[in-house]
């Protein structure tokens, strides 16, 4: 397959042309534009959102997305819509959980759209506030089949076989370890590649309802480390010139709605603009962490962030825990014992993850989650903990060859009854790697 091309940056103004002199040599909407293309303007933000935060794209389309036959419903597999604790479709327990890797019956004949399932949620697409998490498991191309969420963005995490995603964009080769961000209202179609046969690749979605990802502020880090700017990419413009019969599936107030069209949805032969998806390479992360004592909270790791009205608190934060040395001295290196404010939903993508060390009877493996909800208490296991204690505390690289990442949110996320009765992958024995913690405690008198 070839090499596809990017614009690199995160944020820019991109101007991308398939075809030299495409895009319009003065104003967005001249009365004819170049090579007789539709100019369509695609909003991320309100028309008077401030400068800094306005958002929004010019397509010049062969055809205006407007073209097509009406709406009909489209039955969505297992995408949940409330995520109200006595909504049917909610199981919300405070249990600390973690699952087994999420799969669904016949998955390799699924595609991404029918493939997604939602493991947990928080807040309302109508008015446009909360998050969605969903896994997915697809082991077939969309083909003439495209997607836009009218619900919220979305942040895809491939954990399992490389996609190639088409959007109206251009495309983008997404595999294990790099993510990607598709932007509510813009279309794609999601390819699995290089599958063998009955195989399907898995991923783990986060879909935020209110506003964009970004980068997190760095504050006294100054004004280089953790994500750089320069290592986004986003596509070069593309485009499919076919008269045939496309299905465009939506997904409008969390139902599902489709409509045919008898062009491909991807016939942009120009953008220009800053509403536009992109990917990153995790291993471009540049990680930082202590050089004298202490653990740092996992904050630092942020790559992106999604921020709530309340400062410094995020509908979600997108972490990574990448490979890194630790060094710090007098320290319990591990993840500490903690109850958090905020929800943490992890997903190990490779490797071995240092606070749950402990493969015995499953753990925390690739492709499987864990949920510690709202004031949940955790942290590393009891085998972790006794070696961590014990350790000799000499520079040390953890997980070589591993990537373990986690959605962070101000939100308290509600479960659904598919993530915690139907999949039949939660660890039901979770509880037990804190049980053999032993008692230290020895007071001076006893000594
Ligand atoms: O729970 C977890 O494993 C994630 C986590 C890691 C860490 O280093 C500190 C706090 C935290 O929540
Ligand atoms: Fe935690």
């Amino acid at each position: 397959m070839p090499e596809l091309q990017y614009h690199r940056g995160f944020g820019n103004h991109v101007n991308s042309e398939a075809i030299a002199g495409a895009l319009p040599a003065n104003g967005n909407t001249p009365q004819r534009p170049p090579y007789g293309l539709y100019a369509e303007q695609l909003s991320g933000t309100a028309f008077t959102a401030p400068r800094a935060h306005n958002q929004r794209s010019w397509l010049y389309r062969i055809r205006p997305s407007v073209m097509h036959e009406p709406f009909a419903p489209y039955s969505p597999p297992r995408v949940v819509a409330s995520f109200h604790a006595h909504s049917p479709e909610i199981e919300a327990t405070p249990q600390q959980l973690r699952w087994d890797p999420l799969e669904l019956p016949n998955a390799a004949a699924l595609d991404f759209v029918d493939g997604m399932a939602t493991l947990a949620g928080a807040g309302d697409s109508q008015t446009k506030d909360g998050l969605a998490v969903h896994v997915y498991c697809c082991g077939q191309s969309m083909h003439r089949k495209a997607f836009y969420n009218s619900d919220g963005d979305m942040l895809i995490v491939p954990q399992q076989g490389a996609l190639r995603i088409r959007t109206e964009f251009g495309t983008l080769d997404v595999p294990p370890l790099f993510i990607c961000v598709v932007q509510r209202g813009i279309k794609f179609s999601v390819d699995v590649v290089g599958l063998e046969e009955g195989a399907f690749a898995r991923g783990y979605i986060c879909e935020v309802f209110k506003g964009h990802f970004e980068l997190p502020e760095l504050g006294p880090i100054g004004a280089n480390g953790l994500a750089d700017v320069k290592d986004f990419q986003t596509p070069v413009a593309a485009y499919e010139d076919v008269d045939e019969e496309w299905t465009v599936v939506n997904k409008f107030m969390s139902g599902y709605w489709q409509y045919k069209q008898g062009h491909s949805p991807f016939d942009v032969v120009a953008y220009s603009g800053n509403y536009v998806p992109y990917r990153y390479n995790l291993v471009n992360f540049n990680t930082m962490g202590s050089i004298s004592y202490g653990h740092p909270d996992p904050s630092i790791f942020t790559v992106l962030t999604c921020p709530s009205d309340t400062p410094g608190t995020a509908i979600a934060d997108f972490v990574i825990f990448p490979p890194r040395w630790l060094v710090a001295e007098d320290t319990f290196r591990p993840p500490y014992f903690h109850r958090n404010c905020m929800s943490e939903l992890m997903v190990n993508l490779a490797g071995v993850y240092d606070a749950k060390e402990s493969l015995k009877g499953g753990g925390f493996v690739p492709g499987g989650a864990s949920l510690h909800s709202m004031n949940a208490a955790h942290g590393p296991d009891a085998e972790t903990h006794k070696k961590a204690s014990a350790a000799e505390l000499k520079p040390m690289k953890v997980g070589e060859g591993s990537m373990a990442i986690m959605f962070e949110s101000a939100y308290q996320l509600a479960t659904t009854r598919w993530a915690v009765l139907e999949s039949g992958k939660v660890q039901s024995d979770y509880w037990k790697a804190w049980a053999g913690l032993e008692k230290h405690f020895k007071p001076p008198s006893s000594a």
